[in-house]
């Protein structure tokens, strides 16, 4: 396609690159791009894309699927905080927070390098929108970037701004260069490989180098809502959410993988948002205009609804499709097991727009524990829904293609470690506040295995996770009955319509008590272990609510006991 000198007029003209360069972060920064694509629609940039982006193509039901290169997940190690003096009291630092330190020079030198990839070429695109859908703390965002697939990715998942809007945009808030078809230097200080997601608080500004994976952007916004949110009171969540007839919104907390996206979904419920979203006190807001669903696996008996979303307008990263008729292959994890879909938030037949609802009646925490030593549902205090949304606990299967059988147990404070600014009490305790302040009761799930761990069960159905999460939502589980699980003192109710009453208790489905009693107690251990991680939170929120917190935690016993008496060993307790 020479649309260069094409007579077509639907070729889309660059933008007046005026309004792009009068800002005052590109003379700052000397970005002097050759040519500028601001807001393209989304036919002009699938023209743009398949144009010019090796690996492009239309599906066979509409959607662009594309290719991030070599990293198709993102790169937590590789991300930056610049510490400045005008933050650095309120962020976490230390060895187990996410904010890997770097300095401002250090900043600067990586954003020359990304400019100076960007000037070197024919053209970048930029996307002017919005993050928030509280109108109160709205922002505006502008993504510079030299790949259409990536301005179409952060056109669905941010808000769309009107053609008014867009022609008053003024100076963004926040500014996103996205370099990462360009690496790192990693003799630049700090830079530990070619890949380098850096943010300034200081310069509102993030720079990408060395990855293309998308995910990357939506959740450097994220980061930001961290730092940005809490410091208006207002709490940040990595949740799904949705609403129900009455009016009961319900957030799905969990880490990559455990189904906030796939639960968050519902038939019954209008979506709210399924990944990031703020907690004030108006009520709950998503922050993104969008939705990036995981599609290994994708059916479209199981989720109707994300199957049908998958159409012109989406972006499917890193899938597999015949390439002849163009039919996705879902189940194929030959380029990635991360394959996603981006799309509007309208793209569900059921979402609620504006995505805002009132405050939770219900929070949802969600764990793929691989280990099946957790039971399908248990309802929380408030101490121990503190104690496991600071946990962050799943449980993934490391390294399938080589063999390896075991689960390893992962934890990520709040839900998504990598996206936290500030200590995990913090954001923990600004949960209980509004938890108590607006009656919401909080649930843990288990996505993950039933009757034995990975290897010996099997993941329970969705089919039987969404009849639990039915059961709450219809108030069953508020009239129900309650055993209390031993070492993680849970609730967990005797039955629940369309579930079989004996999964509810894993020890019921494991091929051995005794064995289920050492797999149980040793992740009370691991819980405890990782717990030491946050000895240094009192400061943050005082003594009392750190003691508090650490009572909602599992009190393992000695493993020699658990060892010698298996099973029995707990009736004592
Ligand atoms: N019982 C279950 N509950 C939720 N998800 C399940 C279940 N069994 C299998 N899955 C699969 O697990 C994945 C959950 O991913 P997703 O909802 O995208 O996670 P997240 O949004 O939290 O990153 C989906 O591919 C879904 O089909
Ligand atoms: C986009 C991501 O979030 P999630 O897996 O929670 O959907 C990610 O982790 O890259
Ligand atoms: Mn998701």
């Amino acid at each position: 396609m020479r649309f260069t000198n094409s007579p077509d007029t639907a070729v889309p003209a660059p933008t007046d690159a005026k309004f792009v360069m009068d800002s005052k972060f590109t003379k700052e920064c000397g970005l002097e791009p050759r040519v500028v694509f601001r807001n393209l629609t989304t036919p002009q940039l699938y023209e743009m894309a398949l144009a010019h982006e090796p690996g492009t193509h239309i599906t066979s039901t509409g959607a662009l699927a594309t290719l991030s290169g070599e990293k198709t997940g993102r790169s937590p190690k590789d991300k930056r905080v610049v510490r400045d003096p005008e933050t650095e009291k309120d962020l976490w630092w230390g060895p187990y927070s996410p904010n890997y330190v770097m300095d401002d020079r250090t900043f600067l030198t990586n954003r020359e390098r990304a400019i100076d990839y960007l000037n070197t070429l024919d053209r970048v695109y930029v996307v002017d929108a919005f993050v928030n859908w509280d109108p109160e703390s709205r922002l505006k965002v502008r993504v510079i970037t030299s790949r259409a697939y990536h301005a179409l990715f952060m056109s669905n998942m941010l808000i769309k701004p009107t053609a008014e809007e867009l022609k008053d945009f003024g100076e963004p808030d926040f500014v996103i260069y996205n370099a990462g078809a360009f690496p790192a230097n990693k003799y630049t200080q700090f830079m530990t490989s070619q890949t380098s997601i850096d943010l300034s608080l200081k310069h509102k500004e993030m720079v990408i180098l060395g990855t293309m994976y998308a995910g990357e952007m939506k959740k450097g916004v994220f980061t930001l809502m961290h730092y940005l949110m809490p410091m208006q009171g207002k709490l940040s969540l990595h949740s799904g959410c949705n609403v129900g007839a009455k009016n009961d919104v319900t957030m799905f907390f969990g880490l990559s993988g455990t189904g906030k996206t796939t639960l968050s979904a519902d038939p019954k419920r209008p979506l709210i948002g399924d990944d990031e979203h703020v907690w004030s006190d108006k009520g709950v807001f998503n922050i993104e205009g969008g939705c990036y669903a995981k599609c290994i696996g994708l059916k479209a008996t199981t989720e109707p609804e994300i199957w049908n979303a998958i159409k012109f307008g989406t972006v499917l990263e890193n899938v597999d499709y015949n390439p002849v008729t163009r039919e996705v292959d879902y189940e194929s994890e030959r380029l990635t097991e991360n394959t996603r879909a981006s799309y509007p938030i309208e793209f569900m037949n059921n979402a609620r727009i504006p995505c805002v609802g009132p405050h939770p009646k219900n929070v949802i925490l969600l764990a793929c524990d691989a280990f099946g030593a957790l039971p399908p549902v248990s309802r929380l205090t408030m101490e121990q829904a503190m104690y496991h949304f600071i946990s962050g606990y799943t449980a993934k299967v490391a390294g399938t293609e080589m063999g390896v059988t075991e689960p390893s147990a992962t934890f990520s404070a709040c839900f998504g470690s990598a996206f936290l600014m500030l200590h995990p009490y913090k954001y923990a305790t600004m949960l209980a506040e509004k938890m108590k302040a607006h009656g919401t009761t909080a649930w843990l799930i288990n996505t993950g295995w039933t009757g034995g761990k990975y290897g010996v069960g099997k993941r329970i159905s969705l089919k039987h996770t969404r009849a639990i999460i039915d059961a709450i939502h219809s108030g069953e589980l508020d009239k129900a009955e309650y055993v209390t699980t031993p070492i993680f003192g849970l609730q967990v109710p005797k039955a629940i319509s369309g579930v079989p009453a004996e999964i509810l208790s894993p020890e019921n489905v494991w091929p051995s008590k005794d064995e289920f009693a050492q797999c149980l107690n040793n992740l009370g251990h691991m819980f405890i272990k990782n717990f030491e991680h946050f000895n240094d939170g009192e400061q943050f929120v005082g003594k009392e609510m750190a003691a508090r917190i650490l009572t909602g935690g599992p009190k393992p016993m000695a493993k020699e006991d658990v060892e010698k008496k298996g099973f029995s060993a707990f009736k004592k307790q």
